[in-house]
């Protein structure tokens, strides 16, 4: 079976690509090969001019005939030599001065007719053709050139068209063969001639065209068109930079992108292998590797899913829409047809149309420049109309754009306008004017213009970023915002392949700098970015870089720093659609009103807020109550040590190492607060009290824990954290002191808090134990949480392990985002 390649001009471009070129095609196991090939890059537009030249009477047209010499003649000597190469130069001379006889017949005449221009024209690929067939030829493989002039049969069908004659085509071609029974053929795209063997071309895109018909005739298995780009793109990839390559596309779809502007084949280079169901596969020739774009039969076995439904995404810009509008249109027949012979007879060009069934107004789209005569053609057309009222006016809407949606599959597939729509409301884009026809290859939206890239963004990630791609903003790069951005570094990959999760970091604020990105930070970096490129803080700034962004259709706050002020923004952030989580105990410890507004509207919306890591760390605790909640348990008492920097100071103070050098071990291991005050205080314990006294519907404010603080009262005023540590060690003696005494009657020191649900009350406070009590028998910064309820009454439900430290809280703040991934349909 045949396998027929096209190269084009660009592929050709120089001898070490004519050379690659050959390489492709030997490395092609196929029975027979056909390659169709364009003349080398330039070298049509040079003949072009030539013929320009000659007829315009320009004698310059000597000189650059001799330019096309040398260039051939050059590129000759670099890929041939011995025989091939003599024989091409003899070929190359004799057809040079053929051409210039025929030229100066021009010049002399000051005309060119078509196929004298067709027949000069067409020499380029005469020669790049021969060129490629003596290189392959030099590998040993037998090869044959065609001169498709000899084959193909065209005729005209219209101003720069040709329709092929294929019967006719069919039988020289057979005679061809015969004569010439190779299993190799190097022929000449672009070029025809008339059935009455007059030389001709395939004009636009002729060379496609020729592998097109070519592979018709002899029911190629596939046509290949090697170009300089992986595939067809999803949309412009220098508009979207999120564009893929697409795999496979059905005829029809390659049809509607290629009107749109689609890099990809001209309409009618289809049309041949169309109707013999013959596969064309777009790849790229200077990346052998990227599988290309095979455009075929729409598979019978796609699988429904909405996504796969779209293909791709186009826009065309500077167009206007017309809006003839009056209630003397409707049931009038032959108003649509007066306004567009209006429109044809100022010979301007309709992009797309709507009229809604009312028919009370039609609306079309044309190019912008051409629309003041459009325009100015109806008023006189319907003067009476409107002088009489029965047309109330047309109006002209300057500055819009298209934004086309491809896909053949969205026919049959309910809810791809809605998802359409749906990501254009969410990007905040008004949309003037719809359109899409019964076939539903394409919806065809109107926009406002300095919306179209956005809208194409917006629209585009709708249906080709995975339904969970998440955009995040991570505030307060610290050691847990640093940690986090490090795990997330090395999972981000795992979790895209595997989850199909992708988790973008568009935005990291400190205090001071801040780093923004559209499209996702390189993690791998982004120390070093937040140090060189990031600009001044500003967290408004932050927060509207992250709602305006319209790529990715999430997005989540990540609140690391241990500010009240940034906690008292979630509120507006959930309000804004952007979901919240945080390690920061401060919003759900604040203001007991402020807390319950949070909670209303969260509840009420599908905004999540997540912040497990805000009690015991990555230790799942605020789940755990939950689903003790949720299921309808009841909750008597939550009992435990919940400061990992208390925990780890008693169980590490046992007489060998003084207070203050405990503490100083903690705040080192990254388990106590920004300011360890915090944590000796009480507070930071009161803070988790009231977090799970409030989940479990305790109305308490901070206030009405009673808390026994471990600052010295001397040390509360100090003016740092740093000033506090350096006097700490005046107190190591009391603390000594009060280590011994608990010693001594066989019990050890311990810092709880209690919810008492039953009194709804909470405390906080430093206790004796027995050294045989499970509390007395924790290590390093545990945790233990001790849950009484209805249900776990006899015994209670107890969670234990490691409640700080870097790597186990944003490990859990890393697990609340993909909680939220899986909320917003990852699988699991
Ligand atoms: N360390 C732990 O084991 C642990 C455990 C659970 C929860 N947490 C909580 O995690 C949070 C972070 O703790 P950390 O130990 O990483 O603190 P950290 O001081 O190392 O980091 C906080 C970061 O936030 C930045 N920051 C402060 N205010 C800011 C603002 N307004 N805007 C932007 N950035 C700001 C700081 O510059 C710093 O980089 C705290 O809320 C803490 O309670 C910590
Ligand atoms: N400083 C806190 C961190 C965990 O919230 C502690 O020591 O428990
Ligand atoms: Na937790």
């Amino acid at each position: 079976m045949w396998s027929v390649h096209k190269f084009g001009g660009t592929c050709m471009g120089t001898p070490q690509r004519i050379q690659s070129v050959a390489d492709i095609v030997l490395s092609d196991s196929s029975e027979r090969k056909l390659v169709i090939v364009s003349a080398m890059s330039k070298v049509t537009d040079m003949m072009y001019n030539l013929v320009h030249k000659a007829q315009s009477r320009d004698d310059s047209y000597m000189i650059a005939l001799e330019e096309v010499f040398e260039k051939h003649m050059a590129a000759a000597k670099d890929l041939l030599d011995g025989e091939d190469l003599a024989s091409f130069l003899s070929q190359l001379h004799s057809d040079v001065s053929s051409l210039r006889a025929m030229l100066s017949a021009i010049y002399i005449a000051g005309h060119a007719t078509e196929s004298f221009s067709d027949f000069v024209v067409g020499h380029g690929e005469l020669w790049s053709a021969q060129m490629l067939s003596y290189a392959i030829k030099k590998s040993g493989a037998p090869c044959s050139w065609m001169d498709t002039r000899e084959v193909l049969v065209v005729k005209p069908s219209g101003p720069n068209q040709v329709d092929p004659d294929y019967l006719e085509s069919e039988k020289r071609l057979q005679k061809w063969f015969s004569r010439q029974p190779a299993e190799i053929i190097v022929a000449t795209g672009f070029i025809a001639s008339t059935a009455e063997n007059i030389p001709t071309t395939l004009k636009r895109d002729g060379s496609d065209f020729s592998a097109a018909i070519i592979g018709s005739l002899v029911r190629a298995r596939q046509v290949t068109i090697w170009t300089d780009v992986d595939g067809v793109f999803s949309a412009d990839p220098r508009k979207v930079s999120e564009a893929v390559i697409l795999s496979t596309l059905s005829y029809q779809e390659a049809w509607e992108m290629s009107y749109f502007g689609a890099n990809v084949l001209h309409p009618r280079t289809i049309i041949p292998v169309m109707k013999d169901n013959i596969p064309i596969v777009i790849r790229n020739m200077f990346n052998i590797s990227a599988p290309g774009t095979m455009i075929c039969r729409q598979p019978a076995n796609d699988n429904g899913d909405l996504d796969a439904c779209v293909k791709s995404f186009a826009t065309i810009d500077n167009l206007a829409l017309v809006n003839v509008e009056g209630t003397g249109m409707a049931g009038v027949p032959g108003t649509s047809s007066a306004i567009f012979s209006v429109v044809k007879d100022v010979g301007a060009n309709v992009i797309m149309i709507s009229q809604a069934s009312s028919e009370h107004s039609i609306c079309f789209a044309v190019p912008e420049k051409e629309v003041a005569a459009v325009s100015a053609a109806l008023h006189v057309r319907f003067r009476e109309a409107l002088a009489a009222g029965r047309l109330s006016k047309v109006e002209v809407i300057n500055g819009c754009s298209i934004l086309a949606v491809v896909g053949l599959r969205m026919a049959s597939t309910p809810g791809v306008s809605a998802m359409l729509f749906d990501a254009l409301a969410k990007a905040n884009i008004n949309v003037r004017a719809i359109a899409q026809g019964c076939s539903e290859y394409n919806i065809t939206v109107v926009l406002k213009q300095e919306d179209c890239v956005r809208a194409l963004r917006a629209a585009h990630s709708r249906f080709f970023l995975s339904k969970t791609t998440l955009a995040v903003g991570i505030i307060g790069p610290g050691l847990i915002g640093g940690t986090l951005l490090n795990q997330l570094k090395d999972q981000a990959a795992v979790l895209k392949e595997n989850m199909n999760i992708d988790l973008r970091v568009i935005g990291i604020t400190g205090s001071s700098t801040m780093l923004l990105s559209d499209t996702g930070i390189d993690l791998t970096q982004w120390k070093e970015l937040l140090r060189k490129e990031a600009e001044p803080a500003d967290l408004a700034n932050f927060v509207r870089h992250m709602s305006d962004n319209h790529v990715f259709p999430n997005k989540v706050l990540v609140d690391c720093t241990a500010d009240t002020s940034v906690a008292s923004h979630y509120y507006d952030w959930l309000k804004k659609g952007i979901h919240v989580i945080t390690p920061n105990k401060k919003a759900n410890s604040g203001p007991l009103d402020r807390y319950l507004k949070l909670r209303t509207l969260q509840r009420a919306s599908y905004t999540h807020y997540f912040y497990e890591a805000t009690v015991g760390a990555g230790l799942p605790i605020i789940s755990t109550l939950r689903g003790l909640l949720e299921t309808g348990d009841k909750i008597l008492r939550i009992e435990g040590i919940f400061s990992g920097t208390l925990s780890y100071i008693f169980n590490n103070f046992e007489g060998t190492r003084t207070f203050s050098n405990v503490v100083a071990e903690a705040k080192e291991a990254g388990y106590t607060e920004p300011d360890p005050r915090d944590d000796l205080s009480g507070t930071d314990v009161a803070r988790k009290v009231i977090i799970l006294a409030r989940e479990s519907g305790l109305t308490l404010e901070l206030s009405d824990i009673p808390v026994k603080s471990l600052v010295p009262e001397a040390l509360a005023s100090c003016s740092s954290a740093d000033e506090f540590m350096q006097k700490l060690p005046s107190f190591d003696e009391d603390w000594a002191k009060q280590r011994s005494e608990a010693e001594a009657a066989g019990e050890v020191l311990r810092y709880v808090g209690v919810v008492d649900a039953v009194n709804q009350k909470g405390q906080v406070e430093l206790r004796r134990y027995k050294r045989d009590h499970p509390f007395a028998q924790l290590s390093g910064s545990d945790n233990i949480i001790a849950f009484t309820t209805s249900r776990y009454k006899e015994q209670p439900l107890i969670v234990r392990g490691p409640g700080a430290g870097a790597e186990v809280t944003a490990g859990g703040v890393f697990c609340d985002m993909l909680r939220l991934a899986s909320s917003l349909g990852a699988p699991s």
